[in-house]
């Protein structure tokens, strides 16, 4: 079956902004034209202490604010850490969980990322579920096994097209200027939708699937148009209002 899904253009800023950031912010929100907001679904991830900010900025217009992390827990005795409840209180409509950076700086494993993606749900939140495999594991021609255990192991039973986005970042895409062929992503998107579709039924099939990694405008439209491709998670060039509009217009 295949679904007319609106696309979702997600920035990912990482450990990136101050508060002087919020300028680049309204250069994005000026930016964006009715039809590039037509045309996708926009959110900005910044840094947690930014999201008030940037929600207050963004209030009235098309772009969501999104969390880039969560605990499981509501609340409790967990210092530094930011609950799904808080990002929603702070302005954030979605929260990225199980991101490679996270799973590797943080040792964070599939069962954790499945709690903080039901923690997501229990929140109201939108769960971001990040997938993906190493160079290694690509050459040793492992990536659609190792993608397909982290999404039978990290998408909690309940997902839904409304609920939850996955995002399928190859660990050694991110940051490098390396993406895979169009032919890889085509292969790994079909081989999750098969995947969801399966487990989730019409839900699996109309779920957003991002791909991300060295996402730029001179790559977005060609790796857009990839089949099953739903969207975008974008790190560097998401932090340049230019950069990010420029990527956009591959909707266009
Ligand atoms: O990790 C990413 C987004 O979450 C991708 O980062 P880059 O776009 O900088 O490669």
């Amino acid at each position: 079956m295949s679904v007319k899904i609106k696309p979702l253009l997600a920035g990912n800023w990482k450990m990136n902004g101050l508060r002087t950031s919020q300028a680049e912010f309204h250069k994005m929100k000026a930016g964006l034209t009715d039809t590039l907001a037509d045309s996708a679904n926009i959110m900005i991830c910044p840094p947690a202490t930014l999201i008030p900010a940037l929600a207050d900025i963004a209030a009235g217009s098309a772009i969501l604010v999104g969390g880039q992390d969560c605990h499981g827990e509501k609340s409790g005795a967990h210092t530094g850490d930011i609950s799904a409840e808080m990002l929603k209180d702070a302005g954030a409509t979605a929260v990225i969980v199980g991101h490679s950076e996270r799973r590797t700086d943080h040792g964070e494993g599939d069962g954790v990322v499945n709690a903080k993606a039901q923690a997501a749900w229990r929140a109201g939140l939108v769960a971001i579920v990040c997938v993906g495999e190493t160079e290694a594991e690509r050459k040793a021609g492992q990536a659609v096994s190792i993608v397909q255990g982290q999404l039978n192991n990290s998408v909690p039973d309940g997902a839904t097209a409304e609920n939850t986005v996955i995002a399928y970042e190859p660990v050694w895409a991110i940051g490098t200027g390396l993406t895979p062929t169009a032919q890889d992503v085509e292969e790994m998107h079909k081989a999750m939708r098969d995947n969801l579709a399966s487990r989730f039924s019409d839900a699996g099939a109309a779920m957003r699937l991002l791909y991300g990694g060295s996402v730029k405008p001179a790559n977005a439209a060609e790796l857009m148009a990839v089949s099953n491709v739903n969207g975008a998670l974008v790190g560097g060039a998401s932090l340049k209002a230019e950069d990010f509009l420029g990527i956009l217009d591959a909707y266009s």
